[in-house]
């Protein structure tokens, strides 16, 4: 017996999968993407016959929602192994912060699992009683990819230059170490 809340957020995004030779998706393309996440209790579940909640959606949803919305939104996901990340330190510096750098291929599975990570540090650092158990992305209308568990034991941070808590363990509005 436990409850599960779950909330979507929509957002604009574009990536290229760089090693990903001789196919579209290198070359670089957008989408409009959905993410789900599924919350659970990590308390008492039971019910107080008085305001009756885990506790309001506004508390539980808003920081997530400010990270996706002022952050995620309209940001160019690149691996850190792309070239194109010498082009916006050397030209375009000013547009780092829109800059999603993620440790190998911007795909909709490591998203996930970034994703994952990022909402369950920003939940904690909040004193919230929830943690997120499963996150969703639909990437386009017949794909969808979902990951369940703990990030670190998919993620691979072999080839990131970066610090020893990445930006995706960080309870921060960061999408990027640069
Ligand atoms: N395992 C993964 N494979 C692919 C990913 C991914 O994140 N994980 N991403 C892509 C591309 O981003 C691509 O834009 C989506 O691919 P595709 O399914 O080929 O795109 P369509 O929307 O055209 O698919 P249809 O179902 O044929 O309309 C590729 N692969």
């Amino acid at each position: 017996m436990s409850f599960e809340i779950c909330f979507t957020r929509r957002y604009c995004m574009a990536h290229r999968l760089f090693n990903i030779r001789n196919s579209r998706c290198f070359v670089p393309h957008g989408h409009n993407e959905f993410v789900k996440v599924y919350l659970v209790s990590i308390g008492n579940d039971t019910l107080d016959g008085g305001v009756n909640m885990m506790a309001p959606f506004a508390v539980l949803k808003q920081v997530w929602h400010q990270w996706i919305d002022d952050h995620v939104d309209h940001s160019l996901q690149l691996s850190s192994q792309d070239p194109m990340l010498d082009y916006f330190k050397t030209r375009e510096s000013e547009n780092l912060a829109h800059l999603m750098i993620t440790p190998g291929d911007p795909t909709t599975e490591v998203l996930a699992a970034l994703f994952m990570s990022k909402i369950n540090a920003l939940m904690a650092d909040q004193g919230l009683a929830v943690r997120c158990r499963k996150v969703e992305i639909e990437e386009t209308p017949t794909n969808t990819v979902s990951f369940s568990g703990d990030a670190k034991d998919v993620i691979s941070a072999a080839h990131y230059d970066g610090p020893e808590t990445p930006w995706w363990q960080r309870p921060d509005m960061t999408i990027n170490d640069l």
